[in-house]
């Protein structure tokens, strides 16, 4: 059983606490993350996350609003936030407090498997939702990516090798993160990103390399690889420079080989 596996078993636990009726005061139209993506190269989604499977507590003392604050500040295209609690210690109200903050795209960090997570997170700032391939049978991945849109949002559709990367591509989604963290083991490596990247450009669709990103070469490497944006969590979390960082993983010159 992956951790991935247990996340899910989790989640249909508690998915009868979840309500449709919720009604949303939040307009996130204006926010698209594929916007994003046409324009800049790379986008950066910056993550607000406090904890993790492999990591355990990574930084428990930031505020999601200043942290979110600081991530645009420093010129963050997008911001992911980790919503699930008994594994990332993420709230909904992290979500909302994010959309209040900053005017840029949110990304509802979960583990979606129900039509009703999608509303909810909807309802509480995301623009963007979360799809991950190896949690979903075809029929599931399809009904929830059709949903998602009818709903006006988009979908990041998360796979981790090429059998998964072959499914996104089939579904149509324009918007495809390769994770490179080994869900067995939880070992980080650039190169699934490098190895999925030239089928996935291939199919038109936009890549995000998700997941072990440090530093600015390690952004250099996956951009060089054909990613058109990077989501980073702990690095970003941890930093003591987070202004620093982020101008290293920004700059143009990270485009080893690449055109702006
Ligand atoms: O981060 C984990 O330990 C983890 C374990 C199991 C499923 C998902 C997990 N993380 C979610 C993410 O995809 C990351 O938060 C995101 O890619 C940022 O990663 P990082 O920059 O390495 O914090």
């Amino acid at each position: 059983m992956t951790i991935l596996d247990r996340i899910i078993s989790e989640k249909r636990r508690t998915l009868s606490n979840l309500s449709y009726s919720e009604n949303s005061q939040r307009d996130g139209t204006a926010r698209s993350l594929l916007k994003q993506l046409e324009k800049s190269k790379p986008v950066i989604i910056a993550e607000f996350k406090r904890a993790s499977p492999s990591k355990g507590v990574i930084n428990n003392q930031l505020q999601p609003n200043e942290q979110a604050c600081l991530y645009e500040r420093f010129g963050a295209h997008a911001m992911s936030v980790l919503t699930d609690t008994p594994f990332f210690k993420g709230t909904f109200t992290d979500l909302t407090t994010v959309f209040d903050a900053v005017s840029l795209p949110l990304l509802c960090k979960d583990f979606i498997i129900d039509e009703r997570q999608i509303v909810y997170a909807k309802n509480h700032g995301a623009t963007v939702i979360l799809l991950i391939v190896a949690a979903l049978t075809k029929e599931e991945l399809y009904k929830l990516y059709h949903y998602a849109i009818n709903e006006g949002l988009e979908v990041l559709v998360e796979v981790h090798n090429k059998a998964e990367a072959e499914r996104a591509i089939e579904l149509g989604a324009e918007i495809i993160g390769v994770n490179n963290r080994n869900l067995h083991t939880f070992d980080v490596d650039l190169e699934v990103t490098e190895s999925l990247a030239p089928l996935i450009k291939e199919s038109g669709a936009f890549l995000i390399s998700e997941s072990g990103l440090k530093t600015g070469e390690d952004v250099a490497r996956v951009i060089h690889a054909g990613a058109d944006g990077i989501l980073v969590g702990e690095a970003l979390m941890t930093s003591e420079n987070l202004e620093l960082l982020m101008r290293q993983m920004k700059k143009t010159e990270n485009l080893a080989g690449g055109s702006k």
